[in-house]
């Protein structure tokens, strides 16, 4: 499905799970400002993608997403370059259990402003012609690991805070359909920095633990989670949506009871 004319921002854009969906949106037609904190790593994709898709079409706007006044600069930013914006992808994410108020800051505080940004751009309750949101949690939402507990507790939050943010969607009449995307083990940099003392600080010495759940559950690759994210993009039907990707099912989405009375 051809995304021309529409406008993405996808933070945490210029590595790993961020720089595939980057690279599938460009594939789509769409334009896109890749946010990333790593303005030497940012610079060389960009090249690159200007490269294979054409100047243009991609900018790279330097910014830490923990920055909220940058992020709020970020999205105008955004605008004032491509004119609107239609989906906004909050990926940003790190596993650091040493500095855990940072880990709380980038993984969940972020991904709440940048949905509470996203909406002030997208909102028909703002006058704005509606859009999609996702945020990027994590199967350690689903399945904790006693190596990485304050990530594990952003993941299961982001999971909450979108789904009541989907709600206030539907009944708001927003126009933006809001969803969260839980990857299991994907093979980026971020995977290898678990293993790492200065990131896991005391919980380093569960990484035995981790590494064989890594090798029970398998490890996919970036462009599969790329594929879920386009699905979520261009899939109408989907409205607050929990996805789930696995080596052992695939793409799927998790499934709620009702709430009863
Ligand atoms: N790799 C994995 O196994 C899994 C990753 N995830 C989630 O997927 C998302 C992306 O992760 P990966 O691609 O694996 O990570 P990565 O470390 O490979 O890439 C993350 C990118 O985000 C950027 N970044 C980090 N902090 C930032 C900040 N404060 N402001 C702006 N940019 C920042 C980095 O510079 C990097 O380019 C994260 O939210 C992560 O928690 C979820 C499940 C599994
Ligand atoms: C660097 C952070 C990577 C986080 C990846 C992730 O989602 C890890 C989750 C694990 C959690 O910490 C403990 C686990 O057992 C999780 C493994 C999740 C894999 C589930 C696959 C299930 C399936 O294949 O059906």
């Amino acid at each position: 499905m051809s995304l021309n004319g529409k406008v993405a921002l996808v933070t945490g854009g210029a590595q790993g799970i961020g720089r595939a969906v980057v690279q599938s949106l460009l594939q789509s037609s769409a334009k896109v400002a890749m946010v990333d904190l790593n303005k030497d790593l940012g610079e060389e994709c960009k090249a690159q993608l200007d490269a294979e898709f054409g100047e243009g079409n991609c900018t790279f706007i330097e910014c830490d997403v923990a920055n909220g006044d940058a992020l709020r600069d970020t999205f105008q930013n955004t605008v004032d370059q491509f004119g609107h914006l239609d989906i906004v992808i909050n990926n940003a994410g790190i596993t650091n259990e040493k500095d855990w108020e940072k880990t709380i800051q980038v993984n969940l505080t972020s991904v709440i402003k940048g949905t509470y940004l996203a909406l002030e751009h997208m909102s028909k309750e703002n006058g704005k012609q509606g859009g999609t949101i996702i945020n990027v949690s994590s199967m350690a939402a689903f399945m904790h690991s006693p190596h990485q507990p304050v990530y594990t507790a952003t993941k299961h939050g982001v999971i909450g805070f979108t789904r009541a943010m989907a709600d206030a969607a539907i009944q708001g009449d927003y126009g933006v359909r809001i969803h969260a995307l839980c990857p299991a083990f994907v093979d980026t940099p971020l995977l290898q920095s678990v293993e790492d003392e200065d990131n896991m600080g005391k919980f380093v010495k569960f990484k035995d633990d981790f590494k064989r759940s890594m090798s029970k559950f398998g490890v996919l690759q970036p462009s599969l989670i790329a594929e879920g994210m386009m699905r979520l993009i261009t899939d109408t039907s989907l409205h607050g949506a929990v996805m789930k990707i696995t080596c052992s099912k695939g793409i799927h989405f998790h499934t709620y009871e009702p709430m009863s009375a």
